[in-house]
């Protein structure tokens, strides 16, 4: 029996890190899918802590919040740092992370066509961050020398920057090779080939 299940709409969303994670780690998982129909019935919305989704059930342990379900998979697997000093650089950097995709899912859900280009055009000042810390890890992950949650929540928000923005990598050659490195990965391959993957949009609103 898998031991994870992710309760969450037919989007990648704010589960693309997870899955990518899971998959690379080899780990199984199970899907509920929720229409938009049946949530805004309300039933289910109500036993969310927080009134919304995407739930991440491991076993009896029932989280919420979408960053929480990388730092305790980083946990259970091994990638989350060797240290403490290593675990609060990986934390920093996934909140960077998480800055970056919020202003994404603002510009996609609330001001795609009137802010899309200006989005774009800024985009550099924000990846700009991610490829100085990048350059100066020789070991091509963000935090010490093997892969944590946070590289996995980064090469997502990548990936969904790159369908927005093709070419937003081509003078960051740190990021670009990150990507390389990590669609290489054989698991992770294999999920962004799967049709599993490739059959969700990115988004809830057909924007990408
Ligand atoms: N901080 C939370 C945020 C969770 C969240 O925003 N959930 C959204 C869905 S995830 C997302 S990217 N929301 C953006 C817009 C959207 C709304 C509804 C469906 C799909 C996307 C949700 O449940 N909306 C429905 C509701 O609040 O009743 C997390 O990181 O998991």
């Amino acid at each position: 029996v898998a031991p994870y299940t992710i309760t969450y709409f037919a989007v990648r969303g704010r589960c693309g890190a997870t899955r990518i994670m899971l998959a690379d780690q080899g780990q199984e998982w199970k899907e509920i899918v929720v229409s938009f129909e049946d949530w805004m019935k309300g039933d289910l919305k109500k036993t969310c802590v927080f009134g919304q989704l995407p739930k991440f059930e491991d076993g009896g342990l029932t989280l919420f919040q979408s960053n929480t379900f990388l730092r305790h998979l980083g946990r259970k697997h091994g990638a989350y740092g060797k240290n403490d000093c290593e675990a609060a650089q990986i934390d920093m950097f996934n909140d960077g992370v998480e800055d970056l995709r919020t202003k994404y899912l603002k510009m996609i859900y609330q001001e795609y066509e009137t802010g899309k280009d200006a989005y774009i055009k800024d985009l550099p000042n924000h990846l700009c961050k991610f490829e100085a810390v990048l350059a100066k890890n020789k070991s091509g992950f963000l935090v010490g020398d093997s892969i944590s949650f946070a590289d996995y929540s980064l090469f997502e928000v990548l990936l969904n920057h790159l369908v927005l923005s093709p070419t937003c990598l081509d003078s960051l050659p740190a990021l670009k090779s990150f990507v390389d490195t990590l669609s290489a990965r054989p698991k992770i391959k294999a999920f962004l080939d799967s049709e599993d993957y490739k059959k969700l949009p990115i988004n809830g609103n057909g924007k990408q």
